[in-house]
């Protein structure tokens, strides 16, 4: 086509075609010659038109022409030359249907011109009568063509909307049924569901053709409950923003919990046209929620009665964290706290860093219990399992009370932590140790029972064979006791009981245990015997203490007691064995005539009753002066004459003759009896020294033994007493104690010995070198003489060690100014070698005996004296 208008070129424009004002008009000229063309140009460039035209003259030309080129108007020629006019129109209104296409005719047959216009044809213009119509024509067919354009464009518009209206619904309705929720549309125009997705039926159960013929069907099939609220909400909501969640009812009767929200829809013109809705089943999501909610209502509930039962324990407690701080506590730890104002203990607090601190504060054994539990508490916050505690006592407002402290583990999934609960348990160790004294203690006397004096021989028994000491078990029964009982009653005989423990207790040491098996039986177990015979010395002050009469609401009346006493280790080590031992002791002592005792072993019996003859001799001995004191003279090494005597106690037996002080005194000691007879002793000697005295015999000493178990025991009042009674000087008076009994109990004895030492008297040391003193205490006691005890004394003219032993103690007893005494000096070569290596005094079969009083006289009247020449050894060796 180009070509074409290249070969055809334009029709030049008429001259006023260039004016501004002009209509620019496109025209498509088909026309057998280019004059036509330029005629009609010129008469529509007279006309206001500035045209502008391409001429055509065949039917490919024309169809070249057409497409792409926006032409205002064809004018046809007619006759036409080689254009067939049909053809031509044919083609222009496929092609351009608007397009105004004019025919221009000298003069047209009216059957040709209704044929061209009814071919689409717009006018034809007779040039012959008729031209003046060409621009009305032009003009009219111009402003229709402009309308077709536009309506067609309209058109145009309106379909394409329409098809993206469609297309928009065709996929909102896809999508709609995509979904699981249920979609619908209500058409407000119609008042009627215009779409509801398929989805409904699932849902609601119902069929969607229900809800679309009747717009209330979805109402009528919710819940009852919900019925009401969901017409409220429908009906406040109608400009939609419903926002609600309800049930319905499927045909089979379940429910479905359903959300609904609503939404409005607009046309074009921004006109709410219609209600959207979107439907989804949410029953799985209220179930989940549902259990969730209950979950959480359950674990609030949870914790709150945690927090109630937390608040109500009578327990201060806390949380601590794996760090060991304090990050919860309940109201009682968060009361004590506040009225203590104990910060150390608030949350917040390290409690592992409080403890240590308040360990550091204690001392022995309350500073270790703490380090223990630190270290406890840090294992446990390591993650260990062991609950760790301590009971401990505490003064509240001068109250003695007890408090338990627990730690124990609280680790969870994911940390370590711990509880620590103080409680106070006062009540519980009060009722315990009531407990305690309930299952151990006779309730009338308060003696342990039967059980607690089985653990207590368990535990004696352990003790005695770990000192390997003597134990011995008692079973008393009382004689009389079943009579009184029934015949003056339970009352009286409860009181008689009660005095009888009493007494019982009062007969042995409060190391000793006293125990009640009920009725008239009692036990004894006494333990760290000296020696067996002892436990026969308690039964014997048992027995005469029980059988003195008792004075019971009135009635005076009279027990005695029957013993049994078995013996650790000698009987058994066993607990039981011992205790059926005592019970068997304890009947033979029945059945021999009540109010005695007996051993379990014939043996210990026959002893016991020998020593208990010898201990009622003694008592009569003291009670009839069968005592009597012998003297034997100490003689002094420098001078040889008698410086003074030993007072030896003696016992003038009716039937035994003279008894040796060694078979009695232990007894005298066991009894007691030495207080009273060490008393005589003391008097006795004062007088006879202070007597030889005044008879003019010598300024002489006179030595008394002192048992250790006379010191303490006024011993310094009856010194005193001696000495006033006899009138002789404190100096003249010498107490021989044994090495041994000074070092028994060196501390306690030093305080008696000084005080011995105030009243003038001197102090001797007995069996010296037998009682392993140690030299510091040769120090502080207050001694004046060391005896040199007769073993050492006996073989010092056969063995060496002996000499040096002896040479020892002198050399030693003069370095710290004591005087010493050799003992047991039978011979003259012990003699010469005590003085040939100083030795002060000697005592011994060699000089004498001990005498009776008369010989010792006698022998001071005649001056006896050691013999001369010994002497002179000693003067020589000392030069
Ligand atoms: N073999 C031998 N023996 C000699 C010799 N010279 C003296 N004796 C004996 O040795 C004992 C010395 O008394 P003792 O060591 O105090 O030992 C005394 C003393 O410990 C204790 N005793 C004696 N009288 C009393 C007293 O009145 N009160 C206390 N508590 N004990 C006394 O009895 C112990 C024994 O006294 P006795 O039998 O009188 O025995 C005396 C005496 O007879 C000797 O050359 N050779």
């Amino acid at each position: 086509m180009v070509d074409r208008q290249n070969r055809l070129p334009p029709v030049p424009a008429p001259e006023n075609a260039s004016d501004d004002t002009a209509i620019r008009l496109k025209l498509l000229i088909a026309a057998a010659a280019d004059e036509t063309a330029r005629q009609l140009l010129a008469i529509l460039a007279q006309n206001g038109f500035a045209p502008e035209a391409v001429c055509i003259q065949t039917l490919p030309e024309l169809e070249q022409a057409l497409p792409g080129n926006h032409w205002d108007l064809v004018l046809a020629s007619h006759p036409p030359t080689q254009l067939d006019l049909f053809a031509a129109l044919r083609i222009v209104r496929e092609q351009a249907p608007e397009l105004p296409f004019i025919i221009i005719a000298e003069q047209i047959e009216e059957t040709l011109a209704l044929a061209a216009m009814r071919a689409g044809a717009n006018d034809f213009i007779e040039t012959r009568h008729d031209l003046k119509r060409l621009i009305p024509t032009i003009q009219r067919e111009l402003l229709a063509a402009e309308a077709r354009r536009q309506r067609q464009q309209a058109r145009e518009v309106a379909k394409q909307a329409m098809e993206a209206q469609l297309l928009a619904v065709s996929r909102f309705r896809r999508l709609a049924e995509a979904i699981p929720e249920c979609v619908w549309v209500f058409d407000l125009d119609t008042w009627r569901m215009s779409f509801v997705s398929t989805a409904y039926e699932r849902i609601w159960g119902r069929r969607v053709q229900d809800l679309l013929d009747d717009r209330k069907d979805w109402l009528r099939h919710i819940h009852p409950d919900d019925q009401a609220r969901m017409k409220h909400a429908r009906d406040t909501a109608k400009q939609g923003g419903l926002d609600e969640e309800f049930r319905v009812i499927r045909p089979d009767g379940g429910i479905r919990w359903l959300h609904l929200s609503t939404f409005p829809i607009h046309d074009t013109s921004n006109r709410m046209q219609s209600i959207g809705g979107v439907a989804s089943d949410i029953t799985g999501f209220i179930e989940q929620r549902n259990e969730l909610r209950a979950a959480l209502a359950e674990q609030r509930h949870r914790a709150e009665v945690q927090r109630l039962i937390l608040d109500a324990l009578p327990a201060d407690i806390a949380l601590l964290d794996g760090a060991g701080r304090i990050i919860e506590t309940n109201a009682s730890w968060e009361n004590s706290v506040t009225q203590k104002g104990m910060s150390q203990y608030a949350i917040g607090a390290d409690y592992l860093d409080t403890c240590e601190q308040l360990a550091q504060r204690q001392q022995g054994e309350k500073q270790r219990d703490l380090e223990e539990m630190v270290a406890a508490i840090r294992g446990l916050l390591a993650g260990g399992y062991e609950t760790v505690g301590r009971i401990y006592p505490s003064k509240v407002d001068g109250q003695q009370r007890w408090f338990r402290n627990t730690v124990a583990p609280l680790h969870t999934q994911e940390k370590r932590g711990a509880v620590v609960m103080h409680v106070e348990i006062t009540e519980t160790m009060l009722a315990e140790q009531r407990l305690l004294e309930l299952s151990h203690y006779d309730s009338l006397t308060m003696l342990p029972n039967r059980l607690l004096f089985r653990d207590r021989l368990a535990t004696a028994l352990t003790m005695a064979r770990r000192n390997r000491s003597n134990l011995a078990v008692c079973f008393i029964d009382l004689d009389r006791f079943k009579g009184i009982n029934e015949s003056l009653g339970h009352q009286i005989g409860d009181l008689l009981l009660l005095e009888v423990a009493s007494r019982i207790k009062d007969c042995v040491r409060d190391s000793d245990t006293v125990s009640r098996f009920g009725g008239d039986e009692f036990a004894l177990i006494l333990p760290e015997l000296a020696e067996q015979q002892d436990s026969a010395q308690v039964a014997e002050r048992i027995i005469e203490s029980l059988s003195a009469p008792y004075s019971i609401e009135g009635h005076d009346l009279f027990v005695t007691a029957s013993i049994g006493i078995t013996l650790f280790p000698n009987d058994s080590d066993d607990p039981d064995v011992l205790q059926r031992n005592a019970d068997t002791a304890m009947y033979r002592a029945k059945e021999a005539g009540r109010n005695n005792f007996q051993f379990f072993t014939a043996e210990m019996n026959a002893n016991a009753m020998e020593m208990m003859k010898l201990e009622r001799d003694l008592r009569y001995a003291l009670d009839n002066e069968e005592f009597l004191l012998y003297y034997q003279p100490k003689v002094s090494c420098r001078t040889g004459r008698i410086v003074g005597f030993e007072a030896l106690l003696r016992w003038q037996h009716p039937l035994r003759g003279m008894v040796s002080p060694l078979e009695f005194i232990p007894l005298l000691e066991e009894t007691g009896l030495i207080v009273p007879v060490g008393a005589w002793v003391l008097h006795t000697a004062s007088a006879q020294a202070r007597t030889w005295q005044e008879a003019g015999l010598g300024k002489l000493n006179i030595a008394v033994n002192v048992s250790g178990k006379q010191v303490g025991q006024h011993l310094c009042a009856t010194v005193r007493e001696a000495l006033a009674a006899s009138g002789l000087p404190a100096e003249h008076l010498e107490l021989e104690l044994t090495e041994s009994q000074l070092m028994k109990d060196a501390e306690g004895i030093i305080s008696t010995l000084r005080q011995l030492k105030a009243t003038g008297v001197s102090i001797s040391v007995d069996d010296f070198g037998t009682g392993y003193s140690s030299l510091a205490y040769l120090k502080r006691f207050p001694l004046d003489t060391l005896k040199i005890d007769r073993a050492f004394v006996r073989d010092l003219a056969a063995d060496a060690n002996d000499v040096s032993i002896a040479k020892a103690i002198i050399t030693l007893a003069h370095s710290f100014n004591l005087k010493v005494v050799a003992e047991g000096v039978e011979t003259e070569d012990q003699l010469s070698l005590l003085i040939a290596n100083q030795c002060d005094i000697i005592q011994g079969y060699y000089f004498s005996k001990p005498l009776p009083t008369t010989e010792a006289t006698a022998m001071l009247q005649q001056s006896r004296c050691l013999p001369a020449h010994l002497l002179c050894q000693q003067a020589l060796s000392a030069v």
